[in-house]
């Protein structure tokens, strides 16, 4: 999947409680700066007319409720959720192999397929929250043979911290999707994140889309500072 150099590449996570809410934030921003994430809290406040509404107002939309279940559910959420439009949808990794690939086969025949991407360790984990759930080969090395399964199953890509896309962009390749969540611009707060890193740093690490929420949503001006991660970013976007 090229990314193409106009193509904007900050999500930014819409993380609100209501669709008035979230309405009146994207209010000051252009659909050619950047892509919105629309996640739990805010579907299951508005559901799909809120997803009509942003993308009326031109914004391209990345559905992210990380499905997780049997293949056949997943794939008929997957159906669903197609049919709104979206750019991006993503499930589990861990689902595996037969989920992924009921996932990736629902959508096929489609008329716009949105990107099916897949989440492989949260940012908001490390080695020990990992080990502790039973998974004892870091998240590192389960990051990657998630993100293996995932480019097996037939998926565009996965969801995944920046810290490890270089090493996904060296077994996996440039155009299998890194999205990369716990950015940080340098002085922000980690809050629940973990695995963090500045924006220029994952695209120089080779994510290909970064997905941004607390530093820009919780701003005093968010177009600031989206503008000025724009401006961080100018020169590495090649
Ligand atoms: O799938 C995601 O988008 C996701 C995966 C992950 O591993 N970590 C992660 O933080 N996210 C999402 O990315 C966003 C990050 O928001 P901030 O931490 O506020 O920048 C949230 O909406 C999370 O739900």
């Amino acid at each position: 999947m090229l990314i193409q150099n106009s193509e904007p590449r900050i999500i930014i996570a819409l993380d609100f409680p209501d669709a008035d809410t979230a309405l009146s934030f994207v209010k000051s921003l252009d659909p050619a700066q950047c892509r919105l994430k629309v996640g739990f809290e805010l579907f299951v406040a508005a559901g799909p007319t809120l997803i009509e509404a942003l993308q009326t107002r031109g914004f391209e939309v990345f559905l992210d409720l990380k499905f997780h279940d049997i293949p056949n559910t997943v794939a008929g959420a997957c159906r669903t959720a197609a049919a709104l439009g979206v750019w991006m949808i993503n499930v589990h990794a861990s689902g595996g192999r037969r989920m992924m690939e009921a996932a990736r086969e629902a959508l096929e025949g489609e008329g716009k397929r949105p990107l099916l991407i897949a989440v492989t360790v949260l940012t908001s984990m490390d080695d020990a929250e990992l080990e502790a759930c039973g998974i004892g080969r870091g998240v590192d090395g389960q990051a990657r043979f998630l993100a293996g399964l995932t480019q097996e199953s037939g998926l565009d890509g996965v969801v995944c911290s920046a810290r490890e896309a270089p090493v996904l962009r060296q077994e996996l390749g440039t155009e299998f999707l890194k999205v990369t969540p716990g950015i940080r611009p340098r002085g922000s707060e980690a809050g629940d994140q973990k695995r963090i890193v500045t924006p220029a740093d994952a695209i120089r690490d080779g994510a290909t889309h970064l997905v941004i929420g607390r530093p820009i949503t919780r701003a005093q001006d968010p177009s600031a500072v989206l503008a000025a991660i724009h401006q961080e970013l100018l020169g590495l976007e090649t």
